[in-house]
């Protein structure tokens, strides 16, 4: 039986919570014989400004590249806004993670789970059997670029700049994923860019047409301006397979998409560098999309789907265990089949189940799922 060292950084708000859940699924998959993991758990955001008085150590950073896959809750919090500097905050504990392991490519799978379809905001039919992929440039543009500052200009008032930086090679390697993914799916890859306003948008444009026409030309590729591409995925959001773009476009319509799946609480996700020519390793972190959600924390009845979706994406994306991702999969499927919903996704006057019980309840499906093969 493989074994795999696993960090775990729950973070604050319902990080905690959801990561438990995550815990139990790791844990049956142990008791199975199907792999033995090894666990280190870290204090990350503002778990970690109170303990330390800085949201991401070294040491953290260490720990995370020596792991063979690294799970993350969430951070940040009220607790923490307007306290401290700026480079201080929780967030940091993320964003200083993504760059330290050069994790520029974030894989934000929204699918539509079939008993799902109508718990979103839109039409059933718009949704059902859903299933598209946000591919968001995560380690560049405006969240790095510099300046990034708040000067006071001599007049008294005050002005902020942010910079939305891009270089051909950070486009190409983002476009590249994107398109290799594509191969592996609908063969369609939607880029997205504001090229009509932003000198990164032309080109983000002109890499991504280059690179499709030097390397890719078999799958097809649409440019789409970002904002109509909002509108799109909420008109009609199964024209779409694969959707490549920048990280602050990424950040926002990955949410937007988000919904598209029933809940935010539904969407994992993939953070992945390049692998090492040598070893072959890949850094990789898995997250849910969504945050601390301080509006519901504490009360135990957060989803902790994504967080259980993001540790299936580690086992496909980093163990090579697709067939344990697939079993952790159709798990949750067979959970929301049973009918056991999360308050973010019961319908109106529905029993919800606690964060605990839908965790449970993910395990011992796979361990049902393992039991009635033995017997088959
Ligand atoms: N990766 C991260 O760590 C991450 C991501 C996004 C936001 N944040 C941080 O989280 C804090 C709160 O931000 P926010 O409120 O804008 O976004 P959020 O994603 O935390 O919450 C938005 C809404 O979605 C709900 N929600 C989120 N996850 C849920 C889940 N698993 N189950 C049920 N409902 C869920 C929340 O209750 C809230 O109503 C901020 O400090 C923000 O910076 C962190
Ligand atoms: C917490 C924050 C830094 C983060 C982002 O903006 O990237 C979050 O919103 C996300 O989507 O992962
Ligand atoms: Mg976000």
């Amino acid at each position: 039986m493989t074994s795999y060292n696993l960090l775990l950084l729950p973070g604050d708000g319902i990080g905690p919570e959801i990561m438990a859940e995550a815990a139990k699924v790791l844990a049956a998959l142990s008791d199975l014989g199907l792999a033995h993991f090894e666990t280190e758990e870290d204090l990350v955001g503002g778990a970690a400004i109170d303990a330390r008085g800085n949201p991401l150590s070294d040491e953290t950073i260490a720990l995370a590249k020596a792991a063979d896959a690294t799970l993350f809750g969430a951070v940040g919090g009220p607790k923490w806004d307007g306290k401290g500097p700026f480079h201080l905050r929780p967030e940091i504990g993320i964003l200083g993670l993504r760059k330290a392991l050069g994790l520029y490519a974030n894989l934000r799978p929204a699918k539509c789970y079939g008993p799902l379809a109508t718990a979103s905001s839109l039409h059933a039919e718009l949704v059902s059997g859903l299933d598209i992929l946000v591919v968001r440039e995560l380690t560049g543009g405006v969240y790095f670029g510099q300046p990034k500052e708040i000067v006071t200009l001599q007049d008294g008032q005050r002005r902020a700049v942010d910079t939305q930086v891009y270089t051909t090679s950070e486009v190409e390697r983002i476009g590249r994923v994107a398109f290799d993914l594509a191969r592996k799916r609908k063969n369609l890859v939607h880029s997205a860019d504001k090229n009509n306003v932003m000198r990164t948008g032309t080109l983000w444009r002109e890499t991504i047409t280059d690179l499709h026409a030097a390397e890719f030309a078999d799958v097809t590729l649409e440019h789409i301006l970002a904002d109509n591409l909002g509108m799109q995925l909420v008109r009609k959001p199964g024209q779409f397979d694969v959707l490549v773009m920048d990280n602050l476009f990424g950040d926002l319509l990955s949410d937007v998409a988000a919904m598209l799946t029933g809940s935010l609480g539904m969407l994992p996700s993939a953070s992945l560098g390049d692998a090492d020519p040598v070893t072959g390793s890949r850094p990789s972190l898995y997250e849910p999309i969504h945050g601390s959600a301080p509006d519901i924390a504490g009360q135990g009845f957060a989803n902790p789907l994504a967080m259980i979706g993001s540790l299936a994406m580690s086992l496909r994306y980093s163990l090579d265990e697709p067939d344990l991702a697939d079993r952790v999969e159709a798990a949750i499927e067979s959970v929301l089949e049973q009918g056991l919903r999360t308050p973010d996704i019961a319908a109106p006057g529905q029993n919800a189940v606690s964060t605990a019980e839908m965790g449970t309840a993910v395990a011992e499906a796979l361990r049902a799922g393992a039991t009635s093969e033995a017997v088959a």
